[in-house]
C-alpha cells in the first residue's frame, strides 16, 4: 500500500475517532496556551504517531528526539566540534610579505538549541529513557522560557526561547528495564494525557491503513488482541501487546497468505509468536503455563465475522 494512502487513512482515523479527536484538540489547545503536552501509555499504543500528527498540525518545522541514556547536554545544546584555521597572505607590495593566521573553535548547534532558536515543535519521544541530569535542562526552558548556556563558552549566558517553540513528550510508564524514574519536577510543568487502547473500529481501521485486509479480518484480529490484553492485566506494570502487535499479525498474515482463521495452524502459531512474549512479561511467573494455554485457546477461536 502506498505510503501516502496509508497516511491519508491514518489521518482519516484521527478525524473520525472521537477519542483521538478529543486528544488532538486538547493537545493543540494546551500547546497553543504555551504548555507542553505529555502522552503516556503502554508500548506500541500509538503515542509517537499521535505526537507527530499533532506536531504537524502546528505548521512549524517538527524535530524528533528519542530519549536514551547516552543522550547528553552536548547533543541537546551543542558543542565545539574542532578548529577552523584561516590564513591571509598579503603580498600586495612585492617586497613586503605578510601572513596572518587565525584559529577559532567551530561550534555546532545541538538539536534542542536549534529547535529553541528557530521555534520548532519538538517531539521528545520516550523522554524517561534519558538521564534525569540531561532532562533537567528542560526545567528553565519550560518555566522561565530560557535555555541556560553557561559552561558552553557561548557569548551569552542564556538564550530566550522562541515564542513558537513547543514540546510534546511521550513516555511509557515504567515498562522497560533501564528506564529512569520520571522526574516529578518536569512532570509538574506539563499536561499529561494518558492514552488507552483504541476502540475496536479504530484499531481495525489502523490495521487497514497498513495492510490489504478486509474490515472483518481486521476486526477479528483486534477482538483476539482485546482478549489477550484481558489476560495480561495481572501485573501492575504490564499491559501486554499493543497496536503494534495487531499490525504485525495482520501484516505477516497478509504477506504470507495466512488466513485469519483460528482453525489454521499457521495463523495460531503466528498469534502465539507475536503475543506470548509481551504477554509473558505482564503476567506473574506462577501463572505462565495457564495463561499460555488460555492464549492458545483464544487464538483457536478467531473467526472472521464472529464475536469470539
Ligand atoms: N492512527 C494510526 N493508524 C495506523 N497505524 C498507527 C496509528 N497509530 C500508530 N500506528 C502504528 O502503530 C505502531 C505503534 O505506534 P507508535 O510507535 O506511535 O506507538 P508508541 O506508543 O509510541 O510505541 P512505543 O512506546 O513502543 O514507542 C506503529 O507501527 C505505528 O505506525
Amino acid at each position: 500500500m502506498a505510503d501516502s494512502k496509508a497516511i491519508q487513512q491514518q489521518n482519516q482515523l484521527y478525524e473520525e475517532s472521537t477519542y483521538y479527536q478529543g486528544l488532538i484538540d486538547r493537545g493543540l489547545n494546551y500547546l497553543d496556551a504555551g504548555y507542553p503536552v505529555h502522552f503516556t501509555g503502554s508500548s506500541g499504543i500509538g503515542k509517537t504517531t499521535l505526537a507527530l500528527h499533532i506536531a504537524k498540525q502546528r505548521k512549524r518545522p517538527v524535530m524528533l528526539i528519542h530519549g536514551n541514556q547516552d543522550l547528553s547536554n552536548e547533543d541537546l545544546i551543542g558543542t565545539y566540534s574542532g578548529y577552523t584555521r584561516s590564513k591571509l597572505k598579503d603580498n600586495y607590495v612585492r617586497s613586503v610579505y605578510k601572513i596572518e593566521e587565525n584559529v577559532s573553535e567551530s561550534w555546532t548547534d545541538g538539536r534542542l538549541l536549534e529547535a529553541i532558536r528557530k521555534g520548532y515543535t519538538l517531539v521528545y519521544d520516550e523522554f524517561t529513557r534519558s538521564r534525569p541530569e540531561t532532562n533537567n535542562i528542560f526545567l528553565p526552558i519550560l518555566e522561565e522560557k530560557i535555555l541556560p548556556l553557561y559552561g558552553t563558552k557561548q557569548k551569552g549566558t542564556y538564550m530566550k526561547v522562541h515564542p513558537e517553540f513547543s514540546v510534546i513528550f511521550t513516555s511509557n510508564p515504567g515498562e522497560y528495564a533501564g528506564v529512569f524514574s520520571t522526574q516529578d519536577a518536569l512532570l509538574d510543568r506539563m499536561v499529561t494525557l494518558p492514552m488507552d487502547s483504541m476502540d475496536t473500529e479504530a484499531e481495525a481501521m489502523a490495521i487497514r491503513s497498513k495492510t490489504d485486509l478486509e474490515q472483518g479480518e481486521a476486526e477479528a484480529i483486534v477482538r483476539f488482541m482485546q482478549k489477550v490484553r484481558g489476560l495480561s492485566s495481572q501485573k501492575e506494570d504490564g499491559n501486554g501487546p499493543g497496536l503494534r502487535a495487531c499490525l504485525m499479525i495482520a501484516d505477516i498474515a497478509s504477506r504470507q497468505g495466512i488466513p485469519i482463521d483460528g482453525n489454521n495452524d499457521d495463523f495460531v502459531r503466528l498469534c502465539l509468536d507475536i503475543t506470548w512474549f509481551p504477554l509473558k512479561n505482564s503476567v506473574e511467573e506462577k501463572n505462565h503455563s495457564r495463561v499460555r494455554k488460555q492464549l492458545e485457546q483464544e487464538a483457536r477461536k478467531v473467526k472472521v465475522g464472529e464475536e469470539t
